[in-house]
């Protein structure tokens, strides 16, 4: 990174003690004595985010001063998390915080405790986007994230009799201090209504109109060199949509319902993460998100430009999957209704500025909107896909079965999403492979090289340097400072591997994560676990292609095990479950009841409740992850081969030291080819085989016929070990297994079981497991964010660095 815009020097002690107590004061409105840690939070936050101002209006400054080319990340989700600590790290003030709060006898852990999760996504594909924005501000590339500023994100999840309960999630209770409010920036989002035809332009007035107002965050990149903005939109009813005479006439329900339209456009984060639940909702807020956000850029680019042709010179706009893909039409319509140009001339113009990443094979994600539905709610965007879909027809020329746009009354917004872009990439090498060869197999052949692979990445700042101090302490005192700008520096703790006294401190580093989580997890969730154990985690949304099933049918089996034979020397384990399901999603929640049930009865069972435990904490989230992946010791990443299209999480845990258990599926493919084979526990099928396996009648029942352990385990389920006062509440769960077991669960059993042998082998060896801990460590650099945007910003953005 070139050193062009040097930080601001950190404050002294004394100066940001002053700034502390000033906004204490006059910002919160109470004095030190009086102070609750909720308002030495705020106080606190404000005094950070002072230092945040500077290098963001400096990198404002300098993009139109430069005019430099912007890259718009366009996503309905942004899970963010808590933002304190990490804007603190980033601006270099950690140190001084924790000295000026232990003045005043606070910690700064108990003070940012406080700060509610900003739960602005479902799951991976939200958390991605939160990890890229701010490693494009590290990197100074000059941005913007645009999304939805929900009232309520993902829903809280508790459980009652092990089953999951969802509550609203409140996030904006409280005053959030990282937000600045935009009421000057505001745009009208209309949606409805009819078209007419004039002189051969269509004109479209639309039926209803809603207003988009801003608020801003700024995004902080390490260093504080570079900051970008985070624009989130509110929906405001457009004019005063009150009706004072129905109020009048009594009938306020009435006199509201315009006004509750138009707010319900960001109340609630769809918590849906791989169904497409095709709610007119959920267009519009798409909509929404996509038109105020083009509607902003255009007038950002027109201020400095008149030639709209050169767009794709100035503006990159990335489609976080297919739900902002109607930015596509929607440039089209303003550069044809409202500017005149051409429409073939539009078309290549919007095409050189959209870029579409793809995160899921799976048919029941991929959104298809009905005709009806897009001609209710966009009537003008709906006739431009039909001009695409015309033009996609031609463009395959005699093709006896053209791929449509359109086709069965649907639109498929990942074939308009990949006819409108110059760029379309997955997010892992063997994702992309299936993108390519399943997914869009004719888009691939009409448009050679379109289609680029990206594999994603996390950001060392948040998931190492932040969530586990203890081991980034040990990386600098050992390979110095930089690695957390330049993570593949970590290579340089290979030769530790085989240091003892290296060895030990690491050892020493994962003790106190481990104690640190168990600690919270006490006193947050009464859940006492003994740090001494393997702790093994499966941390993620809750679907039955990720495989919490096998992990919980494996956890049964080592039970039975362990009860049949107590005195084998079995390594304490510590099974550790997190995640929540989609709320219309049943047989995720029966698992989730399952886990919960199994645990209820492992972990009352005096015979093995010292060597074997079940925790499902509720409401897993960013940051119960930044508490618990530091203190694994061992990953799940065990989905059918072939539907994970590249997990994050997996990253997290190798960064901080986890081994792998897994199969190749995703990244993991590629982080076992970093970290080497025989530091990673493979099992299962490949995608190939899962296809061969799955093409053959009755392979669940030939699966379970061959083993023995597994059907042990389903025939304890089925007696109702687990569910005394419900003897059947599993019986669907048992008759798929029999019958389809379309995630081959039961084929994969065997093979997971021997893996999870050898992991206890192995975990026997304390040094020989450090020392593959350690090279896993060393060889994660490779799956940084900073690596993910670099080639972003080469390959498809085109946009240089600014620093
Ligand atoms: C329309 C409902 C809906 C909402 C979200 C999604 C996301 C694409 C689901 C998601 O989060 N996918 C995950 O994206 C991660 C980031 O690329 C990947 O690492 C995960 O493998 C993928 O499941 C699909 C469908």
């Amino acid at each position: 990174l070139r050193d062009a815009a040097a930080a601001q020097p950190a404050p002294t002690p004394a100066q940001f003690r002053q700034a502390l107590l000033r906004h204490l004061q006059y910002t919160v409105g109470k004095s030190p004595q009086k102070a609750s840690l909720f308002d030495w939070r705020i106080a606190l936050s404000h005094a950070v985010r002072d230092h945040a101002v500077d290098p963001w209006f400096n990198a404002t400054r300098r993009t139109w001063d430069e005019d430099r080319k912007r890259v718009y990340y366009l996503s309905m989700e942004f899970l963010i998390g808590r933002l304190l600590e990490d804007q603190a790290i980033n601006l270099g003030l950690r140190e001084v915080v924790v000295q000026v709060l232990g003045e005043f006898g606070l910690s700064f852990a108990e003070v940012a405790e406080g700060e509610p999760d900003a739960a602005l996504g479902n799951g991976g594909l939200g958390r991605l986007a939160a990890c890229y924005l701010e490693s494009m501000a590290t990197m100074g590339c000059p941005a913007y994230g645009y999304g939805l500023r929900y009232e309520h994100g993902l829903f809280r999840q508790h459980f009652e009799n092990g089953r999951q309960i969802e509550t609203p999630e409140n996030w904006l209770a409280t005053d959030n201090p990282w937000d600045f409010t935009r009421p000057e920036v505001a745009y009208p989002v209309g949606f409805g209504g009819a078209l007419a035809e004039h002189n051969g332009a269509w004109i479209w007035s639309p039926g209803s109109q809603v207003l988009a107002s801003a608020h801003d965050t700024p995004v902080v990149g390490y260093g504080g060199k570079w900051a970008n903005t985070l624009r989130l939109w509110a929906a405001m009813p457009s004019a005063d949509l009150f009706d004072l005479n129905r109020f009048n006439a009594g009938d306020f329900a009435a006199a509201s319902e315009p006004e509750a339209l138009a707010r319900s456009l960001s109340r609630v984060l769809y918590p849906n993460d791989t169904t497409d639940g095709g709610k007119e909702l959920r267009l519009s807020q798409e909509y929404f998100l996509t038109s105020a956000s083009v509607q902003d850029i255009l007038r950002r680019y027109l201020a400095a430009h008149q030639d709209l042709l050169k767009l794709p010179e100035f503006v990159a706009i990335q489609m976080n999957d297919t739900h902002p893909a109607i930015a596509g039409p929607e440039l089209i319509r303003l550069l044809v209704d409202e500017h005149g140009v051409n429409f073939d001339t539009a078309v290549q113009t919007v095409t050189g500025v959209l870029g579409y990443t793809n995160h899921t094979l799976l048919p029941e994600a991929l959104e298809r909107w009905s005709v009806g539905l897009m001609r209710k709610v966009l009537p003008r965007h709906l006739q431009i896909i039909e001009t695409l879909d015309t033009q996609f027809i031609q463009l395959q020329g005699s093709a006896p079965d053209p791929v449509r746009l359109v086709s069965n009354d649907q639109v498929s917004m990942g074939d308009l999403a990949f006819a409108t872009s110059h760029k379309v990439n997955g997010v892992s090498a063997l994702h992309t492979e299936l993108v390519s060869k399943d997914l869009f197999p004719v888009h691939n052949e009409l448009h050679p090289g379109r289609i680029v692979n990206i594999t994603n990445g996390i950001t060392p700042r948040r998931w190492l340097k932040l969530a586990n101090p203890s081991l980034a302490t040990l990386i600098t005192d050992t390979i110095g400072a930089g690695w957390e700008t330049d993570l593949e520096r970590l290579r340089e703790l290979e030769p530790y591997a085989d240091d003892p006294a290296f060895r030990d401190a690491f050892g020493r580093s994962k003790r106190q994560a481990k104690e640190h989580f168990t600690g919270w997890l006490a006193q947050e969730h009464g859940i006492e676990l003994p740090a001494d154990a393997l702790f093994d985690a499966q941390v993620k949304r809750l679907h039955e292609y990720k495989r919490q099933l096998l992990n919980i049918l494996w956890t049964i089996a080592h039970w039975q095990r362990i009860k049949r034979d107590p005195q084998a020397g079995w390594a304490p384990r510590v099974k550790i479950f997190g995640g929540k399901a989609a709320p219309s999603y049943h047989m995720a929640k029966l698992i989730i009841q399952l886990i919960n049930d199994v645990a209820n009865v492992v972990n009352n069972d005096p015979e093995t409740s010292h060597l074997l435990r079940v925790a499902y904490p509720p409401n897993y989230g960013v940051s119960m992850a930044e508490k618990l992946i530091p203190a694994a010791d061992l990953s799940e990443q065990i989905s059918t081969a072939g539907m994970e299209a590249s997990g994050t999480g997996n990253m997290k845990f190798a960064l901080n030291g986890a081994l792998t258990i897994g199969t190749l599926d995703g990244a993991n493919v590629e982080i076992r080819e970093h970290v080497g084979a025989e530091n990673f526990f493979l099992f299962g099928l490949t995608t190939e085989q899962v296809a061969e396996r799955r093409a053959q009648p009755g392979h669940a029942r030939t699966a379970l016929e061959a083993s023995q352990t597994l059907r042990d385990v389903l025939q304890a389920i089925a007696e109702g070990v687990f569910s005394p006062d419900d003897r059947h509440r599993y019986d669907g769960l048992l008759d798929a297994m029999w019958n389809s077991d379309w995630f081959l669960v039961a084929s994969d059993f065997e093979d997971y079981d021997r893996a999870q042998s050898e992991v206890a082998d192995c975990y026997g060896d304390p040094d020989r497991w450090q020392r593959m801990a350690i090279l896993n460590v060393a060889r994660m650099g490779y799956f940084s964010s900073d690596r993910s945007i670099r080639e972003y910003m080469s390959q498809i953005w085109n946009v240089e660095s600014a620093l």
